[in-house]
């Protein structure tokens, strides 16, 4: 299966919803991507809150529009407050999102992950090892990296959505979206894009602000995927590397528009 390209179109109108909303999204994620996922969604014209206490986590995930659950530096304590969060943002319909980050290597996180699946995320963004290894397929990638490629991991991605009834996206040189049924595939980006850390994290953060939007949640997830991919794209054409491609990349979702996307 060779998933059709998610038309410009779709992912114009979807960013025009986003910026019309402009969804508060309650980030509860590792410590390596904090500030630099904050500052995409603020780019991209989403509000990040990263609130973490438990008490708190429960008290502000029904308040927001959508919470995204980053396991990439997870210990207990954060454990009992995404768990706290998940059930609260249940209890109130706001849509949560999860990041795998490294699922499959290491027992306590994957057993997590195994144990939050059940409670209904709405999408599930993550690389090809990530994705096949919480479809049960593999054992895990190097790390936080894949080693795989995103094709691959096509089935498990449509297995996983069948699974859990989650929207599932899968990065790498090409991304594919599904719902169990149906898919995208959105193209574009660079390598350059998995040379600074966090341009997955903070992708997870916008298909959280998208799945709160209105539309089908499919093409809100593929459109997320396509911005992202846009933006790099153009923030590598106007970067020497790694270091100028940060602000670059910023700069491109701010400024990014329907004629970029179609
Ligand atoms: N080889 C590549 N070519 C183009 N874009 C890529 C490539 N690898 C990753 N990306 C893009 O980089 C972002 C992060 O994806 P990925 O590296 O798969 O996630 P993670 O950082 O969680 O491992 C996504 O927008 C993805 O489309
Ligand atoms: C390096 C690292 N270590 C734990 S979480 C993390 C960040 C991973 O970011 P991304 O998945 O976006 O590459
Ligand atoms: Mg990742």
């Amino acid at each position: 299966m060779q998933p059709d390209l998610l038309p410009g179109h779709l992912a114009a109108s979807v960013l025009h919803n986003l910026r019309q909303v402009s969804p508060l999204v309650h980030c509860m994620t590792n410590d390596v991507v904090q500030s630099f996922t904050a500052n995409v969604l603020l780019a991209i014209g989403a509000a990040p809150a990263m609130v973490i206490e438990p008490e708190e986590a429960a008290q502000f995930s029904p308040i927001a529009c959508a919470l995204l659950i980053n396991i990439g530096t997870l210990t207990s304590e954060r454990s009992v407050a995404m768990l706290a969060a998940i059930h609260a943002a249940n209890q109130s319909s706001t849509p949560w999102v999860l990041d795998p980050v490294a699922v499959g290597g290491l027992d306590f996180r994957t057993q997590f992950a195994r144990t939050i699946l059940e409670l209904k995320p709405a999408a599930i963004r993550g690389n090809a090892s990530e994705i096949m290894a919480l479809a049960g397929e593999t054992g895990g990638g190097r790390g936080v990296d894949s080693t795989e490629e995103a094709l691959c991991a096509l089935p498990a991605a449509l297995k996983l959505a069948q699974m859990t009834g989650a929207i599932v996206a899968v990065t790498g040189e090409e991304d594919y979206v599904t719902d169990g049924e149906n898919a995208w595939s959105v193209a574009g980006g660079g390598a350059l894009m998995t040379r600074v850390v966090g341009t997955g994290c903070a992708l997870s953060a916008v298909v959280a602000a998208c799945c709160s939007l209105p539309g089908s949640r499919l093409d809100n997830v593929a459109s997320a995927c396509q911005f992202m991919k846009c933006a790099g794209e153009q923030a590598i054409a106007a970067s020497r590397g790694p270091g100028s491609f940060i602000p670059a990349f910023l700069d491109a979702l701010y400024a990014l528009n329907a004629e970029a996307l179609i």
